[in-house]
């Protein structure tokens, strides 16, 4: 064994978003010599360009690294990355239980923000040990001991020692390190038990298949064993196992008990190895898996299709490669009678929806049109058979719906009390159910309140920004479905419903919603031949309507004479715009009055 157990820290960095975790992780490798300073890009462990860019951490990530403590002993580290943001809190909550303790980095200026409770939360849920540390003392708005006292008034663990910080001129960084080897307890865990090793993250590589991410809780497992994914049952052996190192995997002859490492076995789809899941030798397996496995949820879904109808066959390959790195994105294909042929996808949450949709653009070259996003629906019907709908199309006539039932989130919004009217008036719009107000400190309050999800998977997060002038932060969990007033809106053009832009809504709504859909589109549909009724309709019932006037005279009447070279500029113009509009029925519309429409909320 590489390294005794009482050597060995395992453990994550949480936070708030923003609050300094990936500067800390790269201080932390620097100052352990994992990385020569030439490799050292900044933010090394978030290694996707998106995230880079983003500067937000999408997929947990391990790393193992050796410090050197004040002691004279030597301890193996493994930090663990996890995620920010709440569409990937399950994710966050398997890579804290791969770990003992966890640093909470707090922002010296901010404080206490929802997530860093969020997260607390679900690090306190696994039994682990919290470390505080203040970061951004640097910072002239920095009150460090405010925000001390803040977390042990709010989280009620001692701060009065917590490392004061900056991780991005690696101030005090030595002290943190320290903490970890006296505050965080080793491992424990009978090697010699049968293997239980918890999966927490995975990927695919083109040339070892997926790459498993373990932390062993019990057992040793050694290339070559046959071993077994316990929740998909899928048998393989041992290719390789090893530690990740920060600039390359290190080959090892066994991982044991207390280790984080790697393993490779020729797993062909992620679908096989996922988060959460179970691994046992076949040879000595144990009885019981480890406790909190569950399937990725897709929560929010909306259908994606190519601009250009034959890069259909681009679309899939794109999506299947991006599964093979991503279990928790689901497609189907569907049809719209408006857009042709395409997929109704499912994610985690908007977030996760606004990266594969960026990805799919950027990586793959591809025009897409997405519909208004979904949440799923539960819809008792007459006869008294349920069904979960994640599709407007699908939604059933009323007069066979007996119920209609959505999602609710429980949301905390924290903010400085001068905010509070806004946010109250911001919830109230958003159908919020007021449940409490706490004082965090003299200033700040977190609000509570019950939010459905469909309210705030358009734009809540970037109105309750403009409206706290970015003082705000947020977090939901999804809590239950209830009973809701739910109507599906449709949109006809010249007395034809486009599927497309068809969505589900609460009944209060939906006359707004309407009249607004129905002046947008007037506005971005550009005048045809003919008079163009634009109308919007429940169950056959029209509640608002606008006219497109027929255009009066020929405009390309204009062009009379003129030199070749413009006119032909005008056709090449003309075709280029072609191309960008969808034929719905007999109207013509232009790709960016769906964009217009689908984005309504924001304006
Ligand atoms: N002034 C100052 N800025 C810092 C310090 N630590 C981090 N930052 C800055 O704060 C911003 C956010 O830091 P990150 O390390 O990306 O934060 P994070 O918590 O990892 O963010 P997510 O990955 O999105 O959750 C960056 O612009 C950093 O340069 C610090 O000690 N002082």
């Amino acid at each position: 064994m590489s390294f005794p157990q009482d050597k060995i820290r395992n453990f994550s960095i949480i936070a708030h978003i923003d609050h300094g975790k990936s500067t800390l992780a790269d201080r932390i490798l620097e100052q352990t010599n994992s990385v020569s300073e030439r490799d050292m890009e900044a933010q090394l462990l978030d290694d996707m360009d998106l995230e880079r860019e983003r500067g937000i951490t999408i997929k947990a990530r391990a790393v193992s690294v050796i410090y050197k403590a004040d002691d004279g002993e030597e301890y193996l580290f493994n930090l663990i990355d996890t995620p920010g943001h709440v569409d990937f809190n399950y994710e966050v909550s398997r890579s804290l239980a791969a770990c003992e303790g966890a640093i909470l980095v707090v922002d010296a200026s901010q404080g206490i923000e929802a997530q860093t409770l969020a997260n607390t939360y679900l690090a306190v849920d696994s039994g682990l040990e919290i470390v505080p540390v203040v970061n951004k003392i640097d910072l002239p708005s920095a009150d460090p001991d405010r925000v001390i006292q803040e977390i042990e008034d709010v989280i009620g663990i001692p701060a009065e020692d917590a490392p004061k910080i900056s991780a991005k001129a690696g101030i005090n960084i030595h002290a943190v390190l320290e903490k970890v080897v006296h505050d965080i307890p080793a491992p424990t865990g009978d090697i010699n038990a049968p293997l239980r090793a918890l999966i927490f993250d995975s990927c695919y590589d083109s040339y070892k298949g997926v790459i498993i991410y373990v932390r062993l809780k019990e057992g040793q497992i050694h290339p070559g064993d046959e071993f077994k994914l316990m929740a998909t049952g899928s048998v393989f052996n041992v290719v390789e196992c090893g530690l990740m190192h920060a600039t390359a995997p290190e080959k090892t002859d066994g991982l044991y008990a207390g280790e984080v490492g790697y393993i490779t076995g020729s797993i062909k789809t992620l679908a096989d190895a996922k988060v959460g899941d179970t691994v046992t030798l076949t040879s000595n397996p144990a009885e019981e898996p480890l406790p909190g496995y569950r399937e990725a949820q897709p929560m929010v879904f909306c259908g994606i299709y190519p601009v250009d109808g034959a890069r259909y066959g681009d679309l899939k390959d794109a999506l299947e490669k991006l599964r093979l790195n991503d279990a928790a994105l689901s497609f189907d294909p569907e049809t719209s009678v408006a857009l042709g042929f395409g997929f109704r996808c499912g994610f985690l949450g908007l977030l996760h929806m606004e990266i594969i949709q960026e990805r799919l653009e950027r990586e793959y070259q591809l025009d897409l049109i997405t519909t208004a996003p979904s949440v799923i629906y539960r819809i008792t019907r007459t006869d008294g058979t349920v069904e979960m709908i994640d599709n407007p199309t699908n939604y059933p006539d009323p007069s066979l719906i007996q119920m209609a039932e959505e999602p609710v989130t429980d949301a905390h919004i924290y903010a400085p009390k001068e905010y509070v009217g806004n946010i109250m008036e911001l919830c109230q719009d958003r159908r919020g159910t007021f449940v409490d107000m706490q004082y965090i400190d003299a200033d700040r309050v977190d609000l509570h309140y019950v939010l459905p999800l469909a309210e705030i998977i358009y734009d809540f997060f970037d109105t309750l920004k403009s409206r706290t002038r970015g003082y705000a932060s947020f977090d939901y969990e999804l809590k239950e479905y209830v009973q809701s007033n739910l109507v599906k809106l449709d949109i006809m053009l010249n007395g034809e419903v486009v599927d497309a832009l068809s969505f589900i809504i609460h009944a209060d709504k939906a006359y707004s919603r309407a009249r607004k859909m129905a002046e947008k589109l007037k506005e971005k549909i550009p005048r045809q031949l003919f008079e163009i009724p634009i109308q919007a309709c429940i169950g056959g019932k029209i509640i608002a309507r606008e006219t497109v006037k027929a255009m009066r005279k020929d405009v390309l009447a204009k062009c009379y004479g003129g030199d070749i070279s413009r006119k032909k500029k005008l056709l090449e113009k003309q075709k280029e715009g072609k191309k960008r509009m969808r034929q719905l029925g007999s109207v013509e519309v232009p790709q960016e009055a769906f964009m217009a429409v689908l984005k309504l909320d924001t304006d």
